[in-house]
């Protein structure tokens, strides 16, 4: 018996089979992998799951994917116990799951890649393409060139340089866009409908998607089968955050943990927070907006998961929080000064949020936190120049260093 079961539509549950369709063609909803949890049991063990290959892809039997191709070394970063921030923010046992340094792109797209090339190759096609906010692009382009596929990444024209050149050095074909993400993926989904293309994030979806479950699988395993208290994720279209705790709940069902009890703690940028903004306001639809701020990789208007990740957040008993930009800056240093960690904005945002629910009151010290560090600090470095104290500059010489360094320190 096969592992997947199909496609479901997550709104009206209609089936489909498990093809390159990504829309419900009564209601128009999502689609979803479904699997078959009983047959996955029965093939399933966490020894066999420790014995595997030191990436993503010893969770295979929980992806929709039969024969892993492209990106055999995403995954299966650092989990690492934050002593120093633990002590500022007054935590005991808090973790930095950190996927800034994921290989071979530096962030946790290499994960939803991975999974979504992995799955195009197995359907045929050639082409890769991806609408993005920087890092898919980056990761797609990369995956592409080491899959031997055509490439083509689009992504608003206002990017970081940093994250441009981090897809040009693959050679793909880079679509600079006039607009902002949502105009790009609104672009990039006529297209999906006109070339037969690999869209990861578009028709590809269902199956990309699933990758980030295995952000939950590596930190269920890294703390010895359990799920942690307190989750705080990023979000931009609310995907990764919904997929964190469908790979906790699928680790119970299949028999590899005990229980899920994880408050799922969601973080935006207050310059782009329509889930953020439902929440705070009791509603279950998202209300799309403009984005405004420094959050590049995260400025998304109107998230294709936003009324998903709002309903996860009832379940798990979680919240959202949001972060003005100066707090981002903030957060960045916090982390780089405490952890050194150097993360990008992405990250900035979530541990500016993280501060903000122990401010409140939401996280006690005992509970055991997992904070998820998406992307690296060297793809948005401009967001740092003039928040930094600068270079000492001196002659060559003992005296000038004595007398304008060390009289300072
Ligand atoms: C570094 C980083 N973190 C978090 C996210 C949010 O992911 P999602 O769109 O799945 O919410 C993105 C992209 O959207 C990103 O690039
Ligand atoms: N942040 C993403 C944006 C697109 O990804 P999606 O999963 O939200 O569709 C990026 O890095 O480009």
């Amino acid at each position: 018996m096969a592992k997947v079961k199909g496609l479901k539509c997550r709104e009206c549950g209609r089936e489909y089979p498990a093809e390159p369709i990504h829309v419900c063609e009564f209601c128009f909803g999502p689609l979803e992998v479904v699997y078959d949890y009983d047959e996955i049991k029965k093939n399933i063990s966490r020894e066999k799951i420790e014995k595997g290959p030191k990436s993503l892809w010893r969770y295979v039997d929980l992806l929709p994917v039969e024969n892993p191709t492209v990106g055999l070394t995403a995954g299966f970063t650092p989990l690492k116990k934050a002593e120093k921030l633990g002590e500022v923010l007054g935590l005991k046992n808090l973790y930095i799951k950190d996927d800034s340094v994921n290989h071979p792109t530096l962030s946790f797209k290499d994960r939803v890649v991975s999974v979504a090339l992995s799955k195009a190759k197995e359907f045929g096609f050639d082409t890769a393409a991806c609408a993005s906010t920087g890092n898919l692009a980056n990761s797609v382009a990369a995956h592409s060139a080491q899959a031997g596929m055509n490439c083509f990444v689009f992504i608003p024209a206002n990017l970081e340089t940093q994250k441009i050149i981090g897809s040009l050095v693959f050679n793909p074909t880079v679509v600079a866009v006039e607009g902002n993400y949502d105009d790009v993926n609104r672009l990039c989904s006529e297209i999906a409908n006109d070339l037969g293309w690999a869209f990861v994030n578009i028709n590809i979806r269902p199956y990309y998607a699933e990758g980030s479950k295995t952000l939950a699988f590596e930190v269920a395993e890294q703390l010895g089968w359990r799920a942690p208290d307190v989750v705080v994720a990023p979000a931009a279209s609310g995907s990764l955050y919904t997929k964190i705790w469908k790979g906790f709940n699928e680790l119970k069902k299949v028999g590899l943990i005990d229980e899920v009890k994880t408050r799922m703690y969601g973080a935006q940028a207050e310059g782009c927070s329509p889930i953020a903004q439902a929440w705070r306001e009791g509603r279950d639809f998202i209300k799309p907006v403009k984005p405004n701020t420094i959050a590049k990789s995260i400025a998304i208007g109107n998230p294709a998961d936003g009324i998903y990740a709002l309903q996860v957040a009832r379940e798990s008993n979680g919240a959202w929080e949001t972060a003005t930009d100066e707090e981002i800056i903030e957060g960045i240093k916090l982390l780089a000064q405490t952890e050194g960690i150097f993360t990008e904005t992405a990250g900035g945002t979530t541990i500016a949020v993280l501060k903000k629910y122990v401010e409140k009151g939401m996280i006690s010290p005992e509970e055991t936190v997992v904070v998820y560090i998406t992307g690296n600090g060297y793809k948005t470095m401009e967001v740092l120049e003039g928040k930094l104290s600068t270079p000492v500059k001196i002659k060559p010489t003992l005296k000038d260093f004595k007398e304008k360094v060390l009289a300072r320190v």
